[in-house]
């Protein structure tokens, strides 16, 4: 068991006592790895910290020894968090802020739950990275779609660099807080913001998604081509065409161009699909080993968005009609059986283009020395 305590007395400030921070009532949806970490570091920063999950062990051992015995057994969390099993009105009503940090694919389920018994005053921070695969639709979307507004107006979303449990260990990291209120992005930056954990505000709830989304899909890929053996070159290469792909699509749905040099773009892309920490950048590396989709799933103890955002993301760049090869390939890879070798000579074997293509218009043709088109210019 790793006490906390030490490796928050290695940084060189303070983390807890700033008297002047207002403590929030917090409900944190989600008792998975982020709804904990996010949990410990809310309480950590001296708010009163509520954790729901479904899972009654969970919940009973964090109630009772402060340890999530099932996603982060090594750690003990703080003694202020409290967990329940029941979202009751009461609790809902009693609560300031709420975190959503449940996966993407239960999103609408459990958004629909809460539908009626929520306030607009809430501050409804969401902390998942996904694409709905039934849908091919973003989080911006199903909130508006579930709870409509003005709660999709007011929406916060936090996406960035953030291994889990880097941040249960207090190691220093940044995030993006999203939203098209730039009142409730703050707020929701006050809450979290920490010299630990620095919170960088944003206006492009879109480009935020669609980049929490994309490079899980990306870091697959990556996972994959490292465990068939590929080296750094290939990982860089798939970085920053993966990077350009998801820009391509983000532009086409009104993202700002800027979000994808920040932290939720290629500080996110970079993270995940260069790290075996990674969920998704696991599965890849499995698959590139040989091991069929279905038995890592089974396996693999969390979730790994990605595979069913793989799905989302290829229906979604039909219906934009944006050219996305890494996508088009992780899908058939995954979902058509597509065999390995073929995915990656197709990849590969793509025409030639220009670095910036999808970004701005082509250049003009360049004549030919000794084409007719010459001729004419001489
Ligand atoms: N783990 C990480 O380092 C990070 C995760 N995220 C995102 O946070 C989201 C959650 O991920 P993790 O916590 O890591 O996943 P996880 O697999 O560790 O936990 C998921 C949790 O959600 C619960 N859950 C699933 N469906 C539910 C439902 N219908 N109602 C109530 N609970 C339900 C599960 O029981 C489990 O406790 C994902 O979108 C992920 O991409 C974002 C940043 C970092
Ligand atoms: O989103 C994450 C880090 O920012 C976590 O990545 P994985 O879900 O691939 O583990």
């Amino acid at each position: 068991m790793t006490d906390t305590e030490h490796v928050r007395n290695r940084l060189p400030f303070v983390v807890v006592e700033d008297e002047t921070r207002t403590k929030e009532k917090c409900l944190v949806l989600g008792v998975g790895h982020f709804g904990s970490c996010l949990a410990d570091h809310l309480a950590d920063l001296g708010n009163d910290v509520v954790i729901y999950g479904r899972d009654p062990e969970v919940i009973d051992s964090i109630n009772k020894t402060h340890v999530n015995e099932k996603y982060f057994k090594d750690y003990k969390l703080s003694t202020r968090i409290s967990g329940t099993t029941e979202l009751s009105d009461e609790l809902l009503q009693s609560s300031n802020v709420i975190v959503y940090s449940i996966p993407t694919q239960a999103m609408r389920t459990v958004l629909s739950g809460l539908k009626g018994r929520l306030n607009p005053k809430h501050l409804l921070c969401f902390a998942n990275k996904g694409i709905e695969s039934s849908t091919g639709k973003l989080p911006t979307e199903i909130i508006l779609e579930v709870l409509g507004e003005p709660y999709a107006s007011n929406a916060v979303y936090l996406s960035g660099p953030t291994f889990s449990e880097e941040i249960v260990q207090r190691l220093p990291s940044a995030i993006t807080a999203a939203s098209k209120s730039h009142e409730r992005a703050q707020w929701a930056q006050r809450t979290f913001h920490a010299p630990h954990f620095r919170v960088y505000t944003s206006a492009d709830t879109v480009g935020v998604c669609v980049s929490g989304a994309l490079k899980n899909v990306i870091a697959i890929g990556s996972g994959l081509a490292t465990g068939r053996g590929f080296q750094n070159n290939t990982r860089a290469g798939i970085i920053t065409r993966g990077l350009a792909e998801i820009s391509r699509i983000g532009l086409k749905l009104g993202a700002d161009p800027l979000t994808f040099v920040g932290l939720a773009g290629i500080g996110d892309l970079l993270l995940t699909a260069s790290s075996e920490k990674s969920r998704n950048f696991t599965v890849g590396f499995r698959l590139g080993k040989g091991e069929s989709l279905p038995h890592i799933i089974a396996t693999l103890g969390s979730t790994a968005e990605g595979v069913e955002t793989t799905r989302a993301a290829y229906k979604l760049v039909q219906k934009l009609d944006v050219d996305a090869p890494m996508v088009t390939i992780m899908y058939k890879l995954l979902f058509e059986d597509m065999p390995m070798g073929e995915a990656l000579r197709a990849l590969a074997t793509r025409e030639m283009k220009s670095e910036l293509y999808g970004w701005v218009p082509p250049p003009a043709e360049v004549p030919a020395p000794g084409s007719e088109n010459v001729a004419i210019a001489n």
